[in-house]
């Protein structure tokens, strides 16, 4: 790609990119939130017109597939009809099943998976149902296959199945592009990366055995940062948050946890280990538990999510997509919504107050938007998250509840996201971060619980917490 500019309206997104992409080879892509890397990649596989430059390539648009974190697969549809899902192999009039099905063991085989192309995509870990993504890119032949953070929703054993089927498919010379603000990953994976800043390339260069995080981190945000600094030690006051024998049946067990005032609590694990579901109960998302929730000495009945908000919760749901923004409302609407009676003057919303709380927000979360009443969805993934956090944050909760809070948020945001936390927990607000990056809990967490299989496995101190100790716990094995 030669020179490529793009604009929507007057915001000039791209300012003229050059990549350069080879044919068996893992190339990273990398940038801040909203420097264009989703847009430079839609105008590589077709899906948008570019406004200047030239694209040098004998692959046809057809022979490149964009894999996007939203998955298109039908869940109730079994792998091989999602496979030929609107192209399927006729037979005369009929579709050929038996063809479908030779091809897709073919495929699958290919990709040294062993499965039954039968098998109903509901059923499929997340990991698979990503591989199934890729052999779709593989039936078409794909010479190009581009990944928007393949792994965000992956356990570290599926992210590295993923992993080795990527580096089989480099083998057989297809040229995979690896966007990510996982830079451990990258640094793992990728042979060559090229790093954007406010649409522009800032670098370019292989991934050597000499490239660290570091580096890499520097070049995407333009300046030092500073990452051994963030966590900082608080005096907690009286407990919160009590969960008391919370069951639900098959989905967790016996939960018995503790928040204390102005402390930052970690809840992690695996995968499917129930952790979202014992908060979505916390929250009045969800019915059908047992046990006690006792909020500040009180046993609450928490029956719907205003209730839970009346109590001082404030919370973040894990899937963004689905759960956390309105997409036909715009960047400012999205961001007030629950503090909507906070900003009514006479019972209207007073323009000018809502103007000052987003501006407010914008700020502190260094958000980038171009204009307020534009739609959430023409933000980058990972300001959509930051609008979804000032939402919660403008609610002023005692209590907040993060599930997997800075997906998709590149690093120096991370940071910003992590000091806002530790600036609001020694203002006395208490946070429960649900995550599966062991990164995230130790620059954060005073304490954190270790769930497996729907229960508390372990609760570790700071003293106590090592990346070591939680994967042993997560995986079901026990600290002697
Ligand atoms: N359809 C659109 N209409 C208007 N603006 C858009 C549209 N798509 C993207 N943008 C803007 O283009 C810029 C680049 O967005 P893009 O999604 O390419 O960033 P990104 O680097 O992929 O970010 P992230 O890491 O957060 O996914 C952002 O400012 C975004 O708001």
């Amino acid at each position: 790609m030669k020179n490529i500019k793009k604009a929507f309206g007057n915001n000039l997104v791209l300012k003229g990119v050059d990549l350069k992409l080879e044919a068996g080879s893992i190339h990273a892509l990398l940038g801040e939130n909203g420097t264009g890397k989703s847009t430079l990649m839609n105008i590589l596989s077709g899906l948008l017109a570019y406004d200047e430059g030239e694209i040098i390539t004998e692959i046809t648009k057809n022979k490149i597939a964009f894999i996007h974190q939203e998955l298109a697969l039908v869940d109730d549809l079994n792998i091989m009809e999602n496979l030929f899902l609107g192209h399927e192999i006729k037979k005369s009039l009929f579709v050929d099943k038996k063809a479908m099905y030779i091809k897709s063991k073919e495929i699958l085989e290919r990709m040294n998976i062993t499965i039954n192309p039968k098998t109903i995509i509901k059923d499929l870990t997340p990991s698979y149902k990503q591989i199934i993504e890729i052999a779709k890119a593989l039936l078409k032949d794909a010479k190009i296959i581009i990944m928007d953070e393949p792994t965000t929703s992956l356990t570290e054993i599926e992210i590295q199945s993923i992993f080795s089927l990527m580096k089989v498919l480099k083998s057989q010379g297809v040229s995979l592009v690896f966007i990510s603000h996982k830079l451990n990953e990258v640094i793992e994976i990728c042979d060559r990366v090229t790093i954007m800043r406010d649409g522009e390339v800032v670098y370019n260069g292989n991934i050597t055995a000499d490239v660290n995080e570091h580096d890499l981190a520097q070049h995407m945000v333009g300046k030092e940062l500073s990452y051994e600094n963030v966590y900082n030690p608080r005096t907690v006051g009286d407990v919160v948050l009590e969960l008391c024998n919370l069951n639900k049946e098959r989905i967790f067990e016996n939960i018995n946890m503790s928040v204390h005032k102005g402390e930052i609590v970690g809840v992690t694990g695996l995968l499917g280990d129930g952790r979202s579901e014992v908060f979505e109960a916390v929250f009045g998302v969800s019915s059908g538990h047992s046990g006690k929730i006792i909020i500040k000495g009180k046993e609450a009945n928490i029956t719907s999510t205003a209730k839970a908000l009346s109590l001082g919760i404030g919370y973040i749901p894990s899937n963004r997509k689905q759960n956390g923004i309105v997409k036909d409302l715009s960047v400012g609407e999205n961001m007030i919504l629950p503090s909507l009676n906070k900003l009514k003057n006479n019972g209207l919303i007073s323009k000018s107050m809502q103007s000052k709380f987003n501006e407010e927000y914008v700020d502190k979360l260094s958000i980038k938007v171009n204009k307020l009443n534009n739609l959430i969805t023409s933000l980058s993934g990972g300001n959509q998250q930051k609008v979804v956090i000032a939402r919660v944050l403008g609610t002023a909760p005692d209590i907040v509840i993060l599930d997997n809070p800075t997906q998709g948020v590149d690093i120096g945001a991370k940071l910003e996201i992590y000091n806002i936390i530790m600036n609001l927990a020694k203002e006395g607000v208490s946070f429960i971060i649900l995550s599966n990056e062991a990164q995230e809990i130790f620059m954060t967490c005073d304490r954190t619980y270790v769930m497996f299989q729907g229960q508390i496995r372990h609760e570790f101190s700071r003293a106590e917490m090592s990346e070591e100790n939680i994967m042993l716990v997560a995986t079901g094995g026990q600290i002697i």
